[in-house]
């Protein structure tokens, strides 16, 4: 099959998730942190629910103290936050409030507590006061109806705080996408197993089940596949499709005589693409498997982390209700020249800090072979070094994919 262009990959991939839909459900506020709302939220309460006092002071008619001319103002009971409004009419009173407390039948501004001299049962006020000094009128945070947060959002800890002042208890947010993850190739040994030659400890679990989290998925880690053509056939062909949203394998995607998965998808289930022109991650796969999404990412570290963010999330985007995939992206400066020698898109490790000037400046991290993690480990962005790209000066603007992205969604 002919390699595809990056953007080709990406109009397909965001096609077939576009086809494709998560189920919804209501959870409570305390568990909603991270989770896509589905529709927009308005808020079910004014805020604050009553006029109330922004600071603690006193609560005074202004016309009255006006009148007064500078005279000391007898002192009502006072009011906390919580409490109930007095049924007397406190305009000629000074009213001591508490911040949050709501304003007394006949007041109209509050006077800092700092402004004030308490004398016995009174007090003169000793700084200027305007008419509805340190007042929060009701409304003025949050309207009734208004809408206070748009879908699609992933939501944060202060919408939570957010939604919870407006009323909400719970809300209702898409289902976390159901992942199987599997890694493939009869090299790999768990962290804690004895190390034999020519085996390798699995460093794509740990690492994509921790990303696909962060990007929101609930990941369900299958057993690994083996690197024979009628076992892959069989674990596949017994897949439970209809309980994941996407399927993901990882190695026996290449040339090797026993990367049987593009054979196997093409047996089981309808491959979209295999290969795309980008680097690393060259030899991905992509496709359905029954109602299932399928990606089939490279072995090496590096290309199956790259395309997880390149080619995955966007889907992922797509189904959590984004109109687009499109990943978020900075310009930045780089300090180092930059060779490049294919016209595939490159997706290098960097590292972006803010520069003098003001504006981000990237430099890649170490070696971009594909099998070192190490660099990776270093790097907070990729550096998108388009196919036509070839040799970049030292201070060339590109674009870069920031990490930090993924738990911001
Ligand atoms: N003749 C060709 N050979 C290769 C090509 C090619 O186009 N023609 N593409 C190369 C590229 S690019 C990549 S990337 C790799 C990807 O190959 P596979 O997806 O088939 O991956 P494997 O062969 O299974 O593994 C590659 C490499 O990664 C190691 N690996 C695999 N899984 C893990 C894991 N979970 N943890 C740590 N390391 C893992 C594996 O041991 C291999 O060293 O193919 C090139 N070859
Ligand atoms: O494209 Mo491979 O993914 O470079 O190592």
């Amino acid at each position: 099959m002919k390699s595809v262009s990056f953007s080709q990959a990406i109009k397909s991939v965001t096609t077939v998730a576009a086809a494709h839909s998560l189920n919804e459900e209501t959870v409570s506020l305390s568990c909603a942190t991270g989770r896509y709302l589905v529709s927009d939220v308005k808020a079910l309460v004014d805020v604050p629910a009553t006029d109330c006092s922004r600071m603690d002071g006193y609560a005074i008619n202004h016309q009255f103290y006006r009148s007064q001319q500078g005279a000391s103002m007898a002192l009502g009971t006072a009011i906390h936050a919580g409490d109930k409004s007095p049924d007397q009419d406190c305009s000629q009173l000074a009213i001591p409030v508490m911040t949050g407390a709501l304003l007394p039948p006949g007041t109209d501004t509050v006077v800092m507590k700092e402004h004030c001299l308490v004398q016995g049962a009174t007090i003169t006020i000793d700084h200027p006061v305007n008419k509805g000094d340190h007042l929060r009128k009701q409304g003025s945070d949050l309207r009734t109806g208004k809408r206070i947060i748009q879908a699609p959002r992933r939501l944060t800890p202060a919408d939570l705080g957010l939604l919870a002042s407006a009323g909400h208890h719970e809300v209702l947010v898409r289902a976390r996408p159901q992942v199987a993850l599997m890694m493939s190739g009869d090299e790999l040994l768990q962290p804690g197993q004895s190390l034999s030659p020519g085996m390798a400890y699995d460093a794509n679990t740990p690492m994509l089940k921790a990303l696909l989290e962060e990007m929101g998925c609930s990941v369900t880690l299958l057993p690994c596949l083996k690197d024979d053509s009628a076992a892959v056939n069989k674990q596949l062909s017994e897949l439970e499709t209809a309980e994941y949203d996407l399927i993901i394998t990882v190695g026996g995607v290449s040339m090797g005589d026993r990367d049987f998965l593009p054979e196997a998808l093409q047996n089981l289930g309808s491959i979209v693409f295999h290969k795309a022109n980008i680097k690393p991650g060259f030899p991905v796969l992509f496709g359905q498997l029954h109602s299932a999404i399928f990606y089939g990412l490279p072995g090496n570290p590096v290309s199956a982390f790259s395309c997880l963010l390149e080619l995955v999330y966007p889907a992922l985007k797509i189904l959590n209700g984004h109109s687009t995939g499109n990943l978020m992206s900075w310009p930045a400066l780089t300090t180092q020249e930059i060779h490049k020698s294919h016209m595939r898109r490159e997706f290098m490790r960097g590292r972006y800090t803010l520069g003098a000037s003001g504006q981000l400046e990237v430099t890649v991290c170490g070696s971009q072979a594909s099998s070192r993690i190490g660099s990776l480990a270093e790097a907070n962005c990729l550096l998108v070094i388009n196919e036509s790209q070839q040799d970049l000066k030292e201070g060339s603007q590109v674009m870069i994919h920031p990490f930090i992205q993924i738990p911001a969604g």
